[in-house]
C-alpha cells in the first residue's frame, strides 16, 4: 500500500472530516461569520473522538492517556472563554494523532509489503491438461506448475522439472537455490529460471510461509520491557502534571498558560515511542530471514550477556559421518559390527543414526529388525537384535549398564560410539561431524558486540566437545549433557544474574530453548518443533544470522531510547520551559508539538530501510 493510499484511507475518513471542521469552523469565528454555537458545536464533534479515546483508556484500560489531557485543555479553555486557542488548539493535536495512528497503520503495511503475498491460484496438471484452480479448491497430492517468472503458490516437493528459486521472501537470501526432483519448494518463492513440476503437501494457513506471516503479526502484543516502564511512567508522571499546572493556575490565574502547559506535559508520544519501532524492527527482521515473535525478545537479545550454543546441529552441520570403525572383540569382523549397529540405529531419528544406516548402505548390508528398541535420553540405544542384548552409545551408557570398557579413544576429535553384544564390548564407532561454516566468525562477531560469556552445551563426550569448542573459539564447553542438564545449565547462569540466550535446533534442546531468557532456533524451514518452542526463529541454518539478529535488536532498542530521550524528553522539556517564559503562547505550543510526533515516526520507521552493522 503506498503512503498516500493509508493516510487517507476510509478508516481514517472521519478523522479527515473532523480536522477539517475544526479548522474552518475557527477561521470562520475568527472571521466573524459564525457565533460561537457554531464553534462550539463544531468543537464537540471534534473532541468526540478524543473522549472517546480517553473514556476508553481510563474505564477500560485503567490508564490516563494523552486524550485525557487535551480534553481537559480544551474544557479549561471554553470555561476560560479562550474559544478560538481552544478550537486551533484542537484542530493540530486531531493532526497529531491522525498521523500517529496512520504512520502505525504505514508501518504494518509495510510488512506485508516487504514480505509479499502468495498467489490465488495455482495451474494444476491434470490427465495431461493444465487448468487454473483455486487454492482453496486444491488437494493434497495434487501436481502444481509453476513457470520462470511466477511464485510458487503451496508448498511441495518437486517431482520434475528443474529451476532456480529465489527463497528471498522466505529466508532473506536472495542468492537463488537450485531445485531438482525431491527438493522442497515453498510458498511465496519465485521461479526465476526453468519451469518446476510441484507435488503439493501444504497450502494456505499451513504452508511456512503463512506461519511467518501470523508470526509476524501476533509479535505485536508481546509488549517489549520498555514499553510497560513507558506506560508505567506516564501513568505515574500524570498526578504530578496536575499538581504541578494546578499549582501554575493558581499563581498566575492565565488560562492560556495553562492550555499551553497542559499541551506540553502530557506523555503523548510516550505511547509512540515503542510500538512503531518494534514494528520495523521485526519487518526488517523477517526480511533478513530472522522472525522474532515480539519486541520483548528484541528488547531482551539486545541486553543478553551470555549465549549458550548447543553442539550438533547448531555449530555443526548436524549430518555426522562414520570415519572409522575399531574391532575389539577379535571373534568377529566390522561387517557384523556394522550389521548389529545399523539394526539397533533404524528406529531412531537421531543424527548419529542415520550416519551409521548410511555407513551400512555404502558397505552395501543389510540387516536385522529390532526388538524391545529403547532409547536412553543422552546415552544411546538399546535392542535385542536376532537375540542378543546390544547396546550401542556412549562410554556413560557402557559404564552404568556395566560394561567394562577399556580402550580409550584413539582418535580425540571423533565420537566415539561403543557397541555392546551381551554385555561385551565388540566395538567402537569414529563419528565426525563438520563444523558450520563462519562459526568462528560469529563467535568473534557476537563478542565484539559485547557479550562477555559464550558457553557450548553437548551431549557429546569432553574430548569431541573441546575440539569442536576450541575450532570455534568458544573457550566454555560442557560435555556428557542430558537435554535436562541444559536447562538446569541455563537456570544456573541465569541465577548468578546473566541474561542468557540459547542457540540450538529445537530438536533435542526445546526446553532450554524455553528457559533461556531468548531462545533462538535455527534452520526452521525443516522443523516445525524448532519454530514453535524459539522466541527468534532463523529460517535458514546460517549461522552469521545471529550476529545479524543480535544486530537488529540492538539498534531497535537505541532507537526506542532516542525516540524517548530525544522525542519526548528534549522537545517537552524545552516546550515546557519556553510556555513558562511566555515565549510560545497555546497555538504554536500545539503547532510544536506535531514536532516530536514527526521525530519518533521517521526515526522509527528508517529501521526498514537503513543499513544495520
Ligand atoms: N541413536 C543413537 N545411536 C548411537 N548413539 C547415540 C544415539 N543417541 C544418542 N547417542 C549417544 O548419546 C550421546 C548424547 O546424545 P544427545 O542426543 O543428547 O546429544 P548430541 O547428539 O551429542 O548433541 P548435542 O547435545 O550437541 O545436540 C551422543 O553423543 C551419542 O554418544
Ligand atoms: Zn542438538
Amino acid at each position: 500500500m503506498a503512503l498516500t493510499q493509508v493516510f487517507f484511507s476510509r478508516q481514517f475518513l472521519w478523522e479527515i472530516v473532523r480536522i477539517l471542521s475544526v479548522g474552518i469552523a475557527s477561521l470562520l469565528f475568527y472571521l466573524d461569520v459564525i457565533p460561537l454555537p457554531v464553534l462550539l458545536a463544531a468543537m464537540a464533534f471534534g473532541l468526540y473522538s478524543l473522549v472517546k479515546t480517553a473514556a476508553i483508556d481510563l474505564f477500560k484500560e485503567r490508564k490516563i492517556g494523552t486524550e485525557i489531557f487535551i480534553t481537559i485543555a480544551v474544557v479549561v479553555s471554553v470555561l476560560g472563554k479562550e474559544y478560538l486557542a481552544g478550537a486551533v488548539v484542537l484542530m493540530i493535536i486531531l493532526i497529531a494523532e491522525y498521523i500517529a495512528s496512520a504512520s502505525g497503520e504505514r508501518a504494518r503495511a509495510s510488512i506485508k509489503e516487504l514480505i509479499g503475498s502468495v498467489p490465488k491460484t495455482a495451474i494444476v496438471k491434470k490427465d495431461g491438461k493444465e487448468e487454473t484452480v483455486q487454492i482453496d479448491d486444491l488437494k493434497i497430492g495434487d501436481i502444481i506448475l509453476v513457470r520462470a517468472g511466477e511464485k510458487i503458490p503451496v508448498d511441495g516437493k518437486v517431482t520434475g522439472g528443474t529451476g532456480s528459486v529465489n527463497q528471498a521472501p522466505i529466508t532473506g537470501e536472495s542468492v537463488p537455490q537450485e531445485k531438482m526432483v525431491g527438493s522442497d519448494a515453498f510458498a511465496g518463492t519465485i521461479v526465476e529460471l526453468g519451469a518446476l513440476d510441484i507435488q503439493m503437501t501444504k497450502a494456505g494457513k499451513d504452508t511456512v510461509f503463512s506461519r511467518i506471516i501470523t508470526l509476524v503479526e501476533e509479535a505485536e502484543s508481546e509488549k517489549a520491557p520498555i514499553e510497560k516502564l513507558t506506560d508505567k511512567v506516564a501513568s505515574w508522571l500524570i498526578p504530578v502534571v496536575f499538581i504541578f499546572v494546578g499549582a501554575v493556575y493558581f499563581y498566575t490565574r492565565d488560562i492560556r498558560l495553562v492550555i499551553a502547559l497542559l499541551i506540553f506535559t502530557s506523555p503523548a508520544e510516550l505511547g509512540l515511542a515503542t510500538p512503531l519501532v518494534t514494528i520495523a524492527a521485526i519487518a526488517r527482521a523477517a526480511r533478513e530471514g530472522i522472525l522474532v515473535k515480539g519486541g520483548k525478545f528484541l528488547e531482551e537479545l539486545a541486553k543478553v550477556n551470555t549465549i549458550v550454543f548447543d553442539k550438533t546441529g547448531t555449530l555443526t552441520v548436524g549430518s555426522p559421518t562414520v570415519n572409522h570403525v575399531e574391532l575389539v572383540d577379535k571373534s568377529v569382523d566390522e561387517k557384523y559390527l556394522v550389521q548389529m549397529a545399523a539394526a539397533v540405529d533404524r528406529r531412531s531419528s537421531h543424527p548419529l543414526a542415520k550416519a551409521i544406516l548410511t555407513y551400512a548402505d555404502k558397505l552395501k548390508l543389510t540387516y536385522g529388525e529390532p526388538e524391545n528398541f529403547e532409547v536412553i535420553k543422552g546415552r544411546g540405544v538399546s535392542a535385542s537384535v536376532d537375540g542378543k542384548a546390544v547396546l550401542f552409545g556412549n562410554k556413560s551408557f557402557m559404564t552404568e549398564r556395566n560394561v567394562p570398557v577399556l580402550t580409550t579413544s584413539e582418535n580425540l576429535t571423533d565420537t566415539a560410539i561403543y557397541l555392546s553384544v551381551d554385555n561385551k564390548l565388540a566395538g567402537i564407532f569414529y563419528i565426525s561431524d563438520t563444523i558450520r561454516a563462519g562459526a568462528k566468525d560469529m563467535i568473534a562477531g557476537l563478542r565484539k558486540s559485547g557479550v562477555k560469556n559464550i558457553v557450548m552445551l553437548t551431549g557429546d563426550n569432553p574430548e569431541t566437545a573441546k575440539h569442536v569448542s576450541e575450532q570455534v573459539g568458544i573457550t566454555e564447553f560442557r560435555a556428557n549433557l542430558l537435554p535436562e542438564d541444559k536447562i538446569k545449565i541455563v537456570k544456573e547462569l541465569q541465577g548468578k544474574g546473566a541474561k542468557v540466550a540459547m542457540v540450538g535446533d529445537g530438536i533435542n534442546d526445546a526446553p532450554a530453548l524455553v528457559q533461556a531468557n531468548v531462545g533462538i532456533a535455527m534452520g526452521a524451514m525443516g522443523t516445525q518443533a524448532a519454530m514453535e518452542a524459539a522466541d527468534i526463529v532463523l529460517m535458514e541454518d546460517k549461522l552469521e544470522k545471529i550476529e545479524r539478529a543480535r544486530a537488529i535488536s540492538k539498534r531497535a532498542f537505541r532507537t526506542i531510547k532516542e525516540n524517548i530521550i530525544v522525542g519526548v524528553g528534549v522537545v517537552h522539556v524545552i516546550g515546557i520551559v519556553l510556555v513558562l517564559l511566555k515565549i510560545l503562547g497555546p497555538v504554536e505550543a500545539a503547532a510544536i508539538h506535531l514536532l516530536p510526533d514527526t521525530l519518533v515516526f521517521i526515526n522509527s520507521i528508517k529501521l526498514l530501510r537503513i543499513p544495520i552493522k
